[in-house]
């Protein structure tokens, strides 16, 4: 019977130190190489506050962004070694001058596990992502988007009902935010009105789905940057199925009726570019205009898109509440345009500086996307450094990080959209300003996604105004989600505007 215990004990003490010794293999790693890295623990490596949610991802590196003083610095997500890059010239270097070898994200989405998400234009792999990246730009070139303004008109007229509905009261700005930003681009992708003011059941919700803040949906989002083994283990899809089905739905309609018409009804939207491209037939890399391939694009777009777009809107007007002179000025500007201009065309709103100003500065301080990443391809020595970093390393640029670093931005607190006026703007370093990512790998959506912000600005403004309520927090409290949210929304109170214009 003691003989028996002591096996046991022993099995279960060779079991601990194995598992010990398993997990802990690495963490040497970045020491070997000279490289400052964030202490890990047992098991989960340096990010056991991301993981326990107690700390937004884009903040916990930013946090050690200050610390560190290098130009890099090293983590470890469980047993992976990871490299933050800190230094603006790195980060060049890597996103544009080298970015042959830096062309992929560092996000691992397997086509058997995730069909849609893998063939979509943000998870796709170079060289096909390339090849994709060319025959897709067309849909969001500047003159595509130009015409987008009469588009625009029916998402205002919803979001102006709303408010309407609502003056007054406690607005949940983020909510209605993402229900303008959803309309708009559905409109833009897919030419259907999706009314998400009024039918929240539809994309609205499957937007929710895509990137909603449910713990399961945070969990599978941590997994896909963090855990790629976790992801593979429970074959974790990115975006929920259903979400995926409702938009298969839609498209599949909208399809089928372009089509249908032969081309007779033309809209310039994602169907009409997808639909001369499936009639090409073309062929890369074995990646082919399959319908299943047209959808992923249709899923990334709009996964990507409203998102993003919503999270910058809602900070803007969080912004133009709490700081009532900024708000004057920029109506101020607004009310001039529209005197100047019969009709606000997309030049005409291209040409309102301040707007510009402060939907920079805002985008300076809540960046949606808090943090890029990329993976070596091929094992590369890091330019004027002894470093040479193996191949397929995550490489981690924090954005939040030199948005609120006081030596690029100093007092990084504070709202001032003068750091975008043109005398300051030019002194922004290069690669310190990442709200869009950089390099041929940056966001495609850049100029819609300006473009459906400062629309709803301007309606918002000749209208209403904002004021904060009893609600409202300053400073907003960012929650753990790698696209950047405030705890507790965005509350805010819209006032009819006495003289509007
Ligand atoms: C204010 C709004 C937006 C912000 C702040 C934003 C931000 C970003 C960022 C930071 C990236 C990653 C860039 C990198 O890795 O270097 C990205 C990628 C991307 N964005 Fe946006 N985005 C916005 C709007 C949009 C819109 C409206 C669309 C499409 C309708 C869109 C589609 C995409 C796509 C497809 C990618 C992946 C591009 C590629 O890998 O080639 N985005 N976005």
């Amino acid at each position: 019977m003691v003989l028996i215990r002591i096996t046991y004990l022993l099995f279960a003490l060779i079991l601990t130190i194995l598992t010990y010794v398993y997990f802990t293999r690495n963490y040497n790693y970045w020491k070997k190489r000279r490289v400052p890295f964030i202490k890990p623990t047992f098991f989960f490596g340096s990010i056991l506050e991301i993981a326990f949610g107690r700390s937004h991802p884009g903040l916990f590196i930013a946090k050690h962004y200050w610390k560190f003083t290098g130009s890099y610095f090293g983590f470890f997500a469980f047993t992976k070694p990871y490299l933050v890059i800190t230094d603006p010239e790195l980060i060049k270097t890597v996103l544009i001058e080298d970015f042959n070898n830096f062309s992929n994200r560092y996000f691992h989405c397997d086509e058997k596990i995730d069909p849609v998400m893998s063939n979509g234009l943000f998870a796709i792999k170079n060289p096909t992502w390339r090849w994709l990246r060319t025959k897709l730009s067309p849909f969001l070139s500047l003159n595509k988007i130009k015409h987008m303004m009469a588009n625009i008109e029916e998402c205002d007229r919803n979001l102006h009902n709303y408010l309407e509905d609502n003056l007054g009261k406690n607005v949940e700005t983020k909510e209605m935010s993402a229900r303008y930003t959803t309309d708009a681009i559905v409109k833009y992708c897919f030419g259907i009105s999706a009314n998400s003011f009024i039918n929240e059941d539809g994309f609205r919700l499957a937007g929710k789905k895509m990137l909603g803040q449910s713990f399961g949906r945070s969990l599978i989002v941590f997994c896909y940057y963090y855990a790629t083994w976790i992801v593979k283990l429970f074959k974790f899809q990115f975006i929920e199925s259903s979400a995926v089905d409702f938009v298969r739905d839609a498209f599949e309609n909208a399809y089928c009726q372009r089509e249908a018409n032969n081309g007779k009804v033309k809209n310039n939207d994602l169907i009409d570019i997808l639909i001369d491209l499936k009639k090409q037939n073309l062929e890369f890399n074995g990646f082919t205009f399959s319908r299943e391939n047209l959808l992923a694009q249709a899923v990334t777009f709009f996964s990507s898109g409203f998102e993003a777009a919503a999270s910058t809107l809602a900070f803007a007007l969080h912004e133009l509440g709490v700081n009532q002179d900024i708000q004057e000025k920029l109506r101020n500007e607004i009310k001039t345009a529209v005197v100047t201009h019969d009709e606000l065309t997309f030049n005409a709103i291209h040409q309102m500086k301040y707007l510009q100003m402060c939907v920079s500065e805002t985008m300076r301080k809540y960046p949606a996307v808090s943090f890029i990443h990329r993976e070596c391809i091929d094992t590369y020595k890091v330019p004027g450094h002894e470093l040479t970093i193996e191949k397929g390393t995550p490489i981690i640029v924090g954005v939040y990080g030199l948005h609120y670093n006081k030596k690029y931005f100093p007092d990084p607190e504070k709202f001032d959209p003068k750091r975008f006026n043109a005398n300051n703007i030019h002194k922004i370093i290069n690669c310190t300003y990442l709200p869009f990512g950089d390099g041929p790998r940056s966001c495609v959506g850049q100029t819609l996604g300006l473009l459906i912000v400062k629309t709803a600005i301007i309606h918002i403004l000749r209208n209403y105004i904002i004021e904060k309520n009893s609600f409202t927090t300053e400073p907003i409290i960012l929650t753990p989600f790698p696209i950047i949210q405030s705890k507790g929304g965005v509350p805010l109170t819209f006032r009819r505007l006495e003289s509007a214009f």
